[in-house]
């Protein structure tokens, strides 16, 4: 079995020693338990360290000063976690914002964007820095190519709770988004925070801080705190005060692999997750280490972390295709009784869903896995932010383990979604911010608008102006409330407004991919741009001509990313959505149905929609037929990591018993031997042995027989989407 990655980051990355060195972390206000508004400035810039001007500085008004709004947190006078007063606040910088802010407040889920500084690589390259994080608003200017080779800047826009561009330092964005959630643990909250990303993308610099080697030698106070230290430090602090000296620090960090639980603080330990009588989940044989001040506590982190890298180097697999989580338990001393929990997960990079196209079938399931958990995590967060009767938690091991945290009434959650500036790295940005973007857009209180609110000119750039075109953007979790309403399916996919720079020409509109994000997002060519005027529609000529990119737009599962649409497939539309595709315009419609394909990806019962049906043909068949094969591609991975599970289990216990009837052979063999011995009670007995042990042959050899089937099926399934995929294009 090959073992996973880490968040240690050992991926031999240059780092810019003047970046190290930065402290990272202006002046900021406020501790644990403070309240009303707070300010956090920007630190000395660590873009300036890669030898870039700093953008941010220099599209912000008032400098390098910022206000940064704290997604959670409630601005003065109310309260953060709709329980104490207690609880850090900031306020938001603008109306729009307070606005937005004010959603996420209602919600348990906030969603920000974390921008890394180019790095040298990318700089001697000359590729330019194409993303710009302005408060709550992510700006992306793909460079795109039309046919006749004339160059163009594809514009996408993105709003989410927060953004942090290359000059906030982990200090900052700890203080802004993380804080509070430490806050609410000790209110007896169990809370996760994702990172999630790109490999490359700056995951672990965020959790850890840079690499060690580049830290070792420098004084404790240059060197720059992840959020796993900051929020070790907070904990430590608050647990030494009176009110909680009850109360204990306890250490558990596994990783999640293809399916399967490593403890990575017991050697690699396999883990096995169970539902116990209450219906919570248990993770078996989970070692949890007290731990008594942020010293111990950071070293038992860099123990699992080289735990982790020990598993890459020795079986040279990457960490990025695993979801490492590290768990924080406050426990009663006395009662052992659980107080609080907060889960720091990295999660898998954003960009292994494209593994699903490989032509190994290891690398093939890993892709899968990891495109069904993330797919499966987006799903759990819209149940339960949308309070919906059925949460499928079952869906992956991430949502199973991650089941109690998120099922807590007064959970928390953030998810910190990294992206890489250059220009090298568009795509794989887009899927990210797309993916973290329908997280966002999913949950309760979120406006069915495009991207939210529309940004004050304080957001924007002075130069720029958002688009008035497309009247409503319509939220892709919500298709099928929106569904009657023409209007909300004549907007930009991503959701999100597009805006227009005045002196930009020509101005592309972007039509995205669905669903987007790793799941639902498209690897190769993420976003699909066509130059329609007005911004509502695109060409259906040109998209229509296009087989490549439509297969791009809706490759799933196994062809990559969209998993959520293709994976999804089942499920025939409604009389009067189908009605309402015969108005749509192509891609929409293509989109429509993927979309379709997505929501019915909890209800795998049901049957793949006939092609025919759908009135499809040219392109849009391929493409459905490759989405069906993906779908049941997904199918059958799922399958067969349960039936590994179970075969591997089986074969323990077959082996157990077979133990055991050889021990009852060598008695009878013992007693047959001695003078005057019941020869009739030797035979039954040996006939009842030897009945016994070809049944149990017969059971072992029918899950391995089903088992090297499925692999098979597999093995074709995955040929045909490949022929398939590459005829299409
Ligand atoms: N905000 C930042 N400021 C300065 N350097 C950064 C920042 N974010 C990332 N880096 C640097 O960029 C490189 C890549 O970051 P990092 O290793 O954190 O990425 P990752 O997403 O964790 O990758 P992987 O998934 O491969 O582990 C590292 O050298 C890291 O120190």
């Amino acid at each position: 079995m090959r073992q996973v990655v880490g968040i240690s980051g050992a991926n031999g990355r240059p780092a810019s020693r003047a970046r190290a060195r930065s402290p990272g972390g202006g002046s900021t206000t406020s501790a644990l338990g403070g309240s009303g508004v707070r300010q956090v400035q920007a630190g000395p810039s660590q873009g300036a360290a890669y030898g870039l001007p700093s953008p941010g500085q220099a599209n912000r008004a008032g400098g390098d000063a910022r206000a940064v709004s704290l997604p959670f947190a409630a601005g003065a006078g109310s309260r953060p976690w709709g329980q104490s007063g207690r609880g850090s606040a900031l306020a938001s910088s603008s109306a729009p914002a307070a606005s937005e802010a004010s959603s996420s407040r209602r919600s348990r889920l906030s969603v920000v964007v974390r921008k890394r500084p180019m790095n040298r690589r990318e700089v001697q390259s000359q590729s330019p820095d194409v993303l710009l994080c302005r408060d709550s608003a992510v700006i992306v200017r793909e460079p795109k190519l039309k046919v006749d080779l004339t160059k163009y800047v594809e514009e996408h826009n993105f709003l989410f709770d927060e953004s942090f561009d290359e000059t906030v330092s982990n200090e900052q964005l700890y203080r802004a988004c993380v804080q509070p959630i430490i806050d609410a643990v000790f209110q007896r909250a169990k809370c996760t925070c994702f990172a999630y990303g790109q490999t490359g993308s700056g995951k672990t610099f965020t959790m850890m801080g840079p690499p060690k080697r580049l830290v070792e030698g420098l004084p404790l106070e240059e060197r720059t705190p992840g959020i796993f230290l900051l929020a070790s430090q907070d904990i430590f602090r608050l647990i030494s005060s009176k009110e909680y000296a009850h109360l204990g620090v306890f250490i558990a960090f596994y990783e999640i692999y293809c399916g399967k639980l490593f403890d990575l603080l017991n050697n690699r330990q396999l883990l096995h997750a169970r539902e116990n009588a209450k219906q919570n989940v248990v993770i078996v044989g989970l070692q949890e280490h007290p731990v008594g001040n942020v010293q111990d506590l950071m070293e038992v982190i860099e123990f699992g972390l080289n735990s982790r890298t020990t598993g890459v180097t020795g079986a040279n697999v990457d960490s990025s295709r695993s979801h490492a989580i590290l768990q924080i338990s406050l426990k009663d001393l006395e009662s052992k009784e659980e107080h609080g929990k907060i889960s720091f997960i990295d999660l898998a990079g954003s960009e292994r869903g494209a593994d699903t196209l490989d032509t190994d079938r290891q690398t093939r399931m890993d892709g899968a896995e990891i495109n069904k958990s993330l797919l499966a995590l987006k799903e759990c967060i819209r149940a339960l932010d949308q309070q919906l009767d059925h949460t499928p938690f079952r869906g992956s091991k991430l949502t199973q383990v991650l089941k109690d945290s998120l099922i807590d009434p007064e959970s928390r959650t953030v998810m910190i979604a990294n992206v890489s500036p250059c220009s090298i790295s568009v795509e794989h940005s887009l899927n990210t911010l797309r993916y973290a973007y329908r997280v966002k857009e999913l949950r309760s209180g979120s406006t069915k608008q495009s991207g939210g609110p529309a940004p004050s000119p304080g957001i924007g750039d002075p130069g720029m102006q958002y688009d008035q075109g497309p009247p409503q953007a319509y939220a892709q979790g919500d298709l099928a409330d929106d569904v009657s309403s023409d209007e909300s399916l004549l907007v930009d996919e991503d959701g999100v407004r597009d805006y227009q720079p005045q002196q930009s020409a020509p101005f592309h509109n972007s039509f995205s991919a669905p669903s987007a994000g790793p799941l639902d997002g498209i690897p190769a060519s993420s976003s699909y741009a066509s130059a329609y005027p007005g911004g509502g529609s695109s060409s259906p000529a040109e998209w229509s001509g296009n087989a490549a990119a439509a297969q791009q737009m809706g490759r799933s599962a196994l062809g990559s990313a969209p998993a959520a649409a293709a994976s999804a497939a089942g499920g025939m539309p409604l009389p009067q959505q189908h009605h309402q595709m015969q108005h749509m315009q192509q891609p929409q419609r293509l989109q429509h149905l993927q979309q379709q394909q997505h929501d019915a990806m909890m209800r795998p019962d049901n049957a793949p929609p006939p092609l025919g049906d759908l009135g499809l043909g040219g392109a849009e068949a391929s493409q459905a037929a490759l989405d069906e094969l993906a779908r049941q591609h997904d199918r059958l991975i799922g399958t067969i990591l349960a039936e590994e599970e179970e075969l591997i289990t089986s074969h323990r216990q077959h082996i157990d018993m077979m133990v055991e009837l050889i021990k009852e052979e060598m008695v009878h063999l013992n007693n047959v031997d001695r003078p005057g011995s019941d020869v009739d009670a030797y035979v039954t007995g040996l006939d009842r042995i030897l009945g016994l042990k070809a049944e149990y042959i017969g059971e072992i050899r029918g899950r391995v027989d089903m088992f090297k089937e499925h692999l098979q099926q597999e093995d074709s399934l995955s040929r045909k989407f490949q022929s398939l995929a590459s005829s299409s294009s």
